[in-house]
């Protein structure tokens, strides 16, 4: 059988010690093929345990057991080129782009860090040649967005120059946090088919984060669901929203709300918080 890109295998993950233990991953199994790339999701409720497989799978947090390896190497015992190498195949996108900036450099900072450390270019020209394009790829320009300062951009562009950064390294996978959990519908609807785009004509796999299973629906190829630090279900995305097995995944993918065209909506109507009074039925 060929070599997955990326095996998680039995990873457990316990913070704390003792009476204040909590186990955040139980033995958890979970691979993503070489080969075509894919947008495998992982959805769980807050506190379900996404944030620490993502966070093991970056190298930003050890397992208790367990193991994760890459194109069949244990991300554990990498030498320092190796995690380098790591580094630049394996990209994250999280959920608040503003704070992996920092407020006092311009936004071609970022780029221009990139390409230093990875030595993605020659000179000068070159570089700004590989930055046009990710920039490109995400519908931005480089006149709009790279003199800026981070504040100086909406939340939707921050998300896409994070995504332009992290395509500029031409990874094999992004691990993705929560990507559009803090911006509005069109952003999102923009994101997720970037998204797309990055894995149909791009050949970048996905590690999609979420607690938000309509957006999985719309772009995922298999998903898993974490309850408690397991998973529980798995399998390909629409097969398990459209009929589901575990009680978990049934309650879950129960609270998806439906849009009901029957319900037409007020705008003129005061807002309530319970959005009650904003419909006319
Ligand atoms: N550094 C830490 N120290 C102690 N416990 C932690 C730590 N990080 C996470 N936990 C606990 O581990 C469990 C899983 O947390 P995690 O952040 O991975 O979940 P999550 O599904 O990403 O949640 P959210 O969607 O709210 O971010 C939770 O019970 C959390 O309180």
């Amino acid at each position: 059988m060929p070599e997955p890109l990326l095996a998680v295998r039995g990873a457990t993950k316990v913070y704390g010690k003792r009476q204040n233990a909590v186990t955040a991953l139980r033995d958890v199994d979970l691979t993503i093929a070489d080969g075509a790339a894919s947008i495998t999701t992982i959805a769980g409720e807050s506190g379900s345990g996404k944030t620490t497989l993502a966070d093991a799978i970056l190298g930003f947090t050890g397992l208790t057991s367990g193991s994760i390896t890459y194109r069949g190497r244990d991300l554990a015992g990498l030498s320092r080129r190796g995690r380098l190498e790591y580094r630049r195949e394996v990209q994250a996108i999280f959920q608040d782009p503003f704070g992996v900036y920092n407020p006092f450099y311009r936004m071609r900072h970022i780029f221009d860090v990139a390409v230093r450390r990875f030595d993605l270019a020659p000179d000068k020209r070159a570089a700004q040649r590989l930055v046009d394009e990710a920039l490109a790829v995400v519908g931005l320009r480089a006149d709009e967005v790279l003199d800026k300062h981070p504040h100086q951009l909406s939340g939707g562009q921050r998300q896409r120059m994070m995504m332009a950064r992290a395509y500029l390294l031409k990874p094999r996978l992004i691990v993705a946090d929560e990507p559009v959990s803090m911006v509005d519908a069109s952003v999102r609807a923009m994101i997720l088919d970037i998204m797309l785009r990055l894995r149909d004509e791009h050949g970048i796999s996905f590690l999609y984060i979420t607690h938000d299973l309509s957006t999985a629906y719309q772009i995922g190829d298999d998903i898993c669901i974490l309850y408690r630090g397991e998973i529980v279900e798995r399998g390909e995305t629409r097969a398990v929203i459209d009929a589901p097995q575990h009680e978990y995944s049934k309650l879950l993918i129960g609270s998806i709300p439906v849009p009901d065209p029957e319900v037409v909506w007020d705008l003129d109507a005061p807002v309530s918080l319970t959005g009650e009074s904003a419909r006319t039925p």
